[in-house]
């Protein structure tokens, strides 16, 4: 396994395909059922995000071992069944949720939004709307029928206004990608599907930005915020912390929609620690 870029290549424009018709429909969507435990689906998921993290940075001589042992673990068809089915369990609900309720109370619905679900599993996050929502949803690894098998750093980028998205949803992922530098990246390449002062939905659970080493509520903010977007609504759950991000100054993007870096303020972003003690865990994002 290759490691996947720092920060992802200019794209080249290509036709943005919507999924239309009745596979698209709530009927026939399919989710992945299990019968174990919350608090076994959560150990799962905690020990799948880890070893993601050290596949991500391990030498090539460790990589087999640690897949081997994600596999062992069920590999990434285990971690989604544990995500699609304990998530809600853990969550509280669905994703969808929270966003549909803010973006109704802030923004004059008279059309449909159109949203782009990054990393959407079986892509039922929106399903409980679908007079209100028009949802494309996108995974690395689809476990339904109606979403797209792509990574996001692949999806074809719009290629008019016509094509855009209103909101970009981000939920879990950013945490699922091994990375560092590139779940930064992943924040901005949101920018090449937004219509000018489009939204992005970042969920994170709340471990992430309230006892990491080198990520605050503050350090996130500020993270964004050097990045283009205003921080419209944050609220905190049990378990969760949920960010709706507003592309900031829609003239950069229609001047240069494509031309993502007009909306960075050249903020260079790298691992500090940010709070002390031997409890704390390693969430970070880097950037660029
Ligand atoms: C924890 S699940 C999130 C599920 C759902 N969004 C939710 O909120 O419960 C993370 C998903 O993100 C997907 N993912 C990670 N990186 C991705 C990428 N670059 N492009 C598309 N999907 C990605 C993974 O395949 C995985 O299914």
């Amino acid at each position: 396994m290759t490691e996947p870029p720092a920060v992802a290549a200019p794209r080249r424009r290509q036709r943005l395909v919507r999924p239309r018709g009745k596979r698209g429909g709530a009927k026939h969507r399919k989710v992945a059922k299990s019968t174990a435990s919350a608090t076994e689906h959560a150990k799962i998921i905690a020990q799948y995000h880890a070893l993601e993290k050290q596949i991500a940075r391990a030498p090539p001589n460790e990589r087999a071992r640690l897949i081997a042992e994600q596999r062992a673990l069920g590999g990434l068809a285990a971690y989604q069944d544990q995500s699609t089915t304990g998530g809600a369990v853990l969550r509280g609900g669905e994703s969808g949720k929270w966003c549909v309720k803010v973006l109704k109370e802030i923004w004059p619905l008279s059309r449909k939004i159109q949203l782009l679900d990054v990393g959407a599993i079986a892509g039922t996050a929106y399903a409980a709307w679908p007079g209100l929502v028009q949802a494309t949803s996108i995974d690395l690894h689809p476990r339904a029928e109606h979403v797209i098998a792509s990574d996001f750093f692949d999806f074809p980028v719009p290629m008019d206004d016509a094509q855009t998205y209103d909101v970009v949803g981000l939920s879990l992922v950013l945490n699922f990608v091994g990375d560092l530098h590139r779940r930064g990246a992943m924040l901005m390449h949101a920018h090449q599907y937004l219509r000018a002062g489009g939204y992005v939905y970042v969920v994170l659970p709340l471990a992430c930005v309230s006892n990491s080493r080198y990520m605050t509520h503050e350090h996130f903010r500020a993270i964004v915020q050097s990045m283009g977007y205003d921080v419209v609504r944050q609220e905190d759950s049990l378990r969760l912390t949920r960010w709706l991000l507003q592309q900031r100054d829609p003239k950069a993007s229609e001047a240069g929609h494509h031309d993502i870096s007009l909306f960075w303020d050249g903020t260079i972003f790298k691992k500090r620690e940010l709070r002390a003690g031997a409890q704390r865990n390693n969430f970070c994002i880097l950037y660029p």
